[in-house]
């Protein structure tokens, strides 16, 4: 793969100062490169980009050419578990530049830790190493399962001691620059809705459908289709990778469907619905087995915000068809973990489903079940409860065969024990060599499955 020419696009000044503040980043004391992320960075053209220059550009902010002339905190409202908060936006970061990837899609590259903002209320604006590093591990594990995520393009040590009540404090800082396919929240159309904006909101829909979907439409029900079956996907693609996102708030889903903001994630070890991420979680809002709920609810905020400038009725039955694109879209993505190819949608979705029900009766650790399986033979050890799925499966071609030298060593996972044991050495000594392991890892295991 040749890497890509720099397209720099300013795209998102086209919307307009209603959706945005200009900010300054903060001054870091240290800039130390944690890590790089060469292949993204080939893919919008940054390859050279290197040593001083990197830094300057990701961890200093000094402009890009040709894209934003400054950094831009975006404003949003939106739903955390359930409650509505007018008083958000980007607190700790900023979009600041825009570029056309290989696939010609429009990406942000946005930050996370890069300082206070008119919306940082009485937080610091900063991020902690840890939590970088544990995005870091989430996106490139997220990547490698095949779901929709944004991706961590560098990760910067910037040399303060942040405290924090869930980390052992003072806990170093860094700064993050992550690219996704948008940075549009739900939230973002939300924050409209409640000014009864509609000249914006007609802007904000017509700068998704041309600029995030490449749609010469400005129908606020077309939009919305398209915000159902991408979201509905990337719903069905957490489950078959077994993540739990933690929070699911109506500001945390981005219109693409991409997936992002890593804070208390984990992954599941079974399949088991209840499994909760974050401890602060109480009720299990955002359980494993609950978030295609919570996905479709936050879907539901946007179409309420969408009455401002649509009717009501078709905007209802868009929403009424989540669960319909939904529960193909898990078959598809279980199959795909599976490595087989698909035969047809009725067969498919009940072979997914018994997948569910022999992971959930047995509680078989998914990681172990997707590697044994992987290519459509299930080992003899699988016993009595995996009858249905042994005997579905015994028609599905493979996808890919097993000779990857990853299918002759162990599964690879990223369970909260492994993430704590990458993290400790980094704490106690400096010591990146099991961060950087873990990587490798992860991207053979996505080489292997693609
Ligand atoms: N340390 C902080 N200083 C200032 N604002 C913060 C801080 N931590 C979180 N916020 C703000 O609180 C809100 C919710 O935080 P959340 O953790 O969901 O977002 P985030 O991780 O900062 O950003 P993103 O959603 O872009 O990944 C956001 O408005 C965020 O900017």
């Amino acid at each position: 793969m040749s890497p890509q020419a720099y397209h720099p696009s300013r795209a998102l000044l086209s919307l307009g100062e209603e959706f945005y503040d200009a900010v300054a980043p903060a001054s870091f004391p240290e800039t130390v490169l944690r890590f790089r992320n060469d292949r993204a960075a080939a893919q919008i053209g940054l390859a050279t980009l290197a040593g001083e220059k990197w830094l300057r550009h990701l961890a200093r902010f000094k402009p890009l050419p040709g894209t934003l002339p400054g950094p831009l905190a975006m404003r949003y409202h939106g739903h955390q578990f359930r409650s509505y908060s007018p008083d958000l936006g980007d607190g700790r970061g900023f979009t600041f530049a825009q570029m056309r990837d290989q696939a010609g899609r429009l990406m942000d590259l946005g930050t996370k830790g890069s300082g206070q903002t008119p919306w940082s209320r009485f937080g610091d604006g900063r991020l902690t190493l840890k939590g970088g590093v544990r995005e870091v591990l989430a996106t490139e594990m997220l990547e490698a399962l095949n779901v929709p995520t944004s991706r961590t393009l560098s990760l910067v040590e910037t040399g303060e001691g942040l405290d924090r009540g869930d980390e052992p404090s003072p806990t170093r800082s860094a700064v993050l620059v992550r690219l996704s396919h948008s940075h549009v929240r739900i939230g973002t159309f939300q924050r409209l809705a409640y000014f009864r904006d509609e000249e914006n909101m007609r802007r904000l829909v017509a700068y998704s459908l041309s600029e995030l979907f490449g749609e010469r439409s400005d129908d606020p029900v077309r939009l919305l289709e398209l915000i159902v079956g991408c979201t509905a996907t990337l719903a069905s693609r957490y489950m078959a990778a077994g993540f739990v996102h933690g929070v699911l708030n109506s500001d945390n889903i981005n219109v693409t469907g991409e997936s992002f903001d890593y804070g208390p994630w984990r992954f599941a070890p079974t399949w088991d619905p209840a499994f909760t991420a974050a401890y602060f979680d109480a009720s299990g809002l955002y359980a494993f087995g609950r978030q295609p709920e919570a996905i479709h609810w936050n879907v539901m905020q946007l179409a309420a915000s969408l009455r401002l400038i649509a009717e009501s009725d078709r905007l209802i039955e868009q929403l009424e068809s989540f669960a319909s694109r939904f529960q193909p879209a898990l078959a598809d993505a279980v199959l795909w973990r599976m490595g087989v190819l698909p035969r047809d949608p009725e067969r498919d979705r009940a072979l997914a489903r018994a997948v569910e029900r022999a992971l959930r009766a047995t509680k078989a650790p998914l990681d172990q079940f997707f590697f044994d399986v992987f290519g459509g033979d299930l080992p003899a050890s699988y016993g009595e409860a995996w009858q249905e799925v042994r005997g579905a499966l015994s028609s599905y071609p493979s996808r890919k065969g097993r000779d990857h030298p990853y299918w002759s060593g162990q599964p690879c996972s990223m369970l909260i024990d492994e993430v704590e044991a990458i993290w400790a050495p980094i704490a106690a000594a400096d010591d990146w060599s099991s961060f950087c392991g873990k990587v490798a890892a992860v991207r053979a295991m996505g080489d292997a499955l693609s």
